[in-house]
């Protein structure tokens, strides 16, 4: 894949009215009381029994064949199904997440994308849709090892190339993958941070970090792209807010 910058000739809505990702700033943020109580954004994952990764290239991907499901929050009363999760990193600590906090970057950034379930009959179908897609993304920060994470950093070595795939026979639990803390979270609308950038995610940023290990990190650093580069900065930088306003969950 081509740099961000590049994007805007063959996808025009990278410079459109709802991009992702975006520098999210905490003063300016406003409070959403009605995200919470019997509304609390809630998710139900159902177990993989094996895990399908694949090296698409800008990413290294888990696809998910299990009914998982996330409900509540800003979502309304639709029902919006995991699909896949992926990540963006950095060639080093200090950079990699695409959502920014305060103008404050993270090493990496864990989404977990998810369809409108309720609305639509597949992703494919619900990717266009301007409230087709809900991704929730969590800061990764070095320090100790994810455990559940270890299911794919344990096997980017067999991952190496772009286009390998290969079905881990093991267990993972995509709700382990979440912080502790998922009642405090930013929300606005915007797009895949990829092309083709589509207008159609409904973001949820947790506040709280999770850590992965030097060792998993440097893991994902090892991967290789579809140019035969080592997979790193795979991020899009924040794009312009423009008219939208950033809700959060927290006081
Ligand atoms: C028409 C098929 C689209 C394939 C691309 O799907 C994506 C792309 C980006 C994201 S992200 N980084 O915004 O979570 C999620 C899903
Ligand atoms: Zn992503």
């Amino acid at each position: 894949m081509k740099r961000p910058s590049t994007w805007g000739k063959d996808f025009p809505i990278a410079n459109g009215e709802r991009q992702s990702p975006i520098d999210i700033v905490t003063s300016a943020a406003e409070y959403d009381s009605d995200v919470q109580g019997s509304n609390a954004l809630s998710t139900n994952y159902t177990p993989e029994s094996e895990v399908k990764l694949v090296n698409n290239g800008h990413s290294i991907m888990c696809q998910i064949t299990k009914k998982g499901v996330l409900t509540g929050g800003p979502l309304g009363k639709d029902e919006y199904r995991l699909e896949q999760f992926h990540l963006h990193w950095g060639a080093e600590d200090g950079r990699g997440s695409e959502h920014t906090v305060d103008g404050k970057m993270y090493a990496s950034e864990l989404h977990l994308v998810h369809w409108n379930a309720s609305k639509y009959s597949s992703f494919a179908d619900a990717v266009q849709k301007p409230d087709g897609l809900a991704v929730l993304g969590i800061f990764i920060t070095p320090g100790v090892a994810c455990n559940q994470f270890k299911v794919i950093s344990d096997n980017c070595g067999k991952l190496k190339t772009s286009g390998a795939e290969m079905t881990v026979d093991t267990t993972l639990d995509p709700t382990l993958l979440l912080p502790s803390n998922t009642s405090d979270y930013w929300t606005y609308l915007g797009s895949l941070t990829t092309p083709p950038l589509f207008e159609s995610v409904t973001w949820i940023v947790f506040k709280e970090p999770v850590e992965y290990s030097k060792e998993q990190l440097l893991a994902l650093r090892n991967l290789v792209d579809s140019d035969g580069n080592h997979m790193q900065d795979n991020y899009r930088p924040p794009a312009a807010l423009k008219q939208r306003k950033v809700k959060k969950t927290f006081t």
